[in-house]
C-alpha cells in the first residue's frame, strides 16, 4: 500500500522534503476535493522534489471532454508522474469514457510519459455525480491506468461514512481484474489504517489528517507523515 500526500505549494513541498511516503500529490485544496493548481506552482513543486513520484490534481470536473482534454494537455506539459481527473456533477459512462479517450489523446500530443488516474467520490449521490462502481466497467474500456475514490465533502464526514469496506475490497479486486492500480482516499485518518490494510488498495491518500488541526485547509505537518508512513508499514 503507497502513501499519497497532497500538498499545495512550495512552502509545504519544503515541509516534507525529507519525510517518507511514496506519491507527492499537488492539488488547490481551496478549489475542491481534486482542485487544479497554478502551473507556476506545479513546476516549482517539480523542482524542488527531483525524487518524487509527482501526481497532479486535475479538478473537480464536470462532464466536459473538450475542457478536460484541454487541462490534461496543459497539465501533461509540465511532466508529472500521473494525472488525476476528478467526476463531478455528471453520471453517464459514455461521457466518461470518451473523456479519458481524449484525455489519453492530450497526453500522448503532449509527447509527455504521463499516467492517467480517473476518480469518482464516495458520497456520489448526493450531487448526482459518477458512481465509483462504473470505474471499473471505465477501466475495462480504455487506457487509464488507475481508478480512485475519494470524496467531495471534507467538512467532517470520510469516505467510509458513504461506502463500506465490503464495496471498497470489491472495488480494489475488480481494479486488479482490470489490470488498473486502485487508490482511496477522503478524509482518512489514522485508524482507518488497519482496515484499510484488509481492504488493499494500491494507493491511499491523505491530507487533512496529516495537516495541522486535522484541517487540510491549514499546513502540512512532518512529523505526522513520518508517524503515518509508519503506522503503514508496522
Ligand atoms: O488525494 C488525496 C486527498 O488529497 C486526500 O485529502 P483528505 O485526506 O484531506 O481527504
Amino acid at each position: 500500500m503507497k502513501l499519497l500526500i497532497s500538498i499545495k505549494n512550495t512552502e509545504e513541498a519544503s515541509i516534507v522534503k525529507d519525510s517518507k511516503f511514496d506519491i507527492l500529490d499537488i492539488k488547490n485544496p481551496a478549489e475542491g476535493s481534486l482542485g487544479v493548481n497554478f502551473p507556476s506552482v506545479i513546476k516549482e513543486i517539480k523542482e524542488k522534489s527531483p525524487n518524487r513520484i509527482i501526481s497532479a490534481a486535475g479538478g473537480d470536473l464536470p462532464g466536459l471532454p473538450g475542457l478536460t482534454s484541454q487541462i490534461t494537455f496543459g497539465l501533461a506539459h509540465l511532466k508529472p508522474d500521473y494525472i488525476k481527473l476528478g467526476f463531478y456533477n455528471f453520471n453517464e459512462l459514455k461521457t466518461a469514457v470518451k473523456i479519458i479517450n481524449e484525455a489519453k489523446k492530450a497526453i500522448k500530443l503532449s509527447a509527455a510519459p504521463v499516467k492517467l488516474i480517473a476518480a469518482a467520490y464516495g458520497d456520489y449521490k448526493k450531487t448526482g455525480s459518477f458512481n465509483p462502481f462504473l470505474l471499473n466497467d471505465l477501466a475495462f474500456n480504455t487506457e487509464l491506468d488507475g481508478i480512485m475514490i475519494d470524496t467531495i465533502d471534507k467538512s467532517g464526514k470520510n469516505l467510509f461514512d458513504f461506502l463500506n469496506p465490503g464495496e471498497l475490497k470489491d472495488f480494489c479486486l475488480q481494479a486488479k481484474k482490470a489490470e488498473v492500480f486502485s487508490a482511496l482516499a477522503g478524509s482518512l485518518k489514522f485508524d482507518h489504517i488497519d482496515l484499510l490494510k484488509e481492504i488493499k488498495p494500491d494507493i491511499i491518500g491523505f491530507r487533512g489528517a496529516v495537516c495541522k488541526n486535522n484541517d487540510r485547509s491549514s499546513k502540512i505537518n512532518a512529523d505526522l507523515i513520518n508517524k503515518l508512513y509508519q503506522k503503514i508499514q508496522s
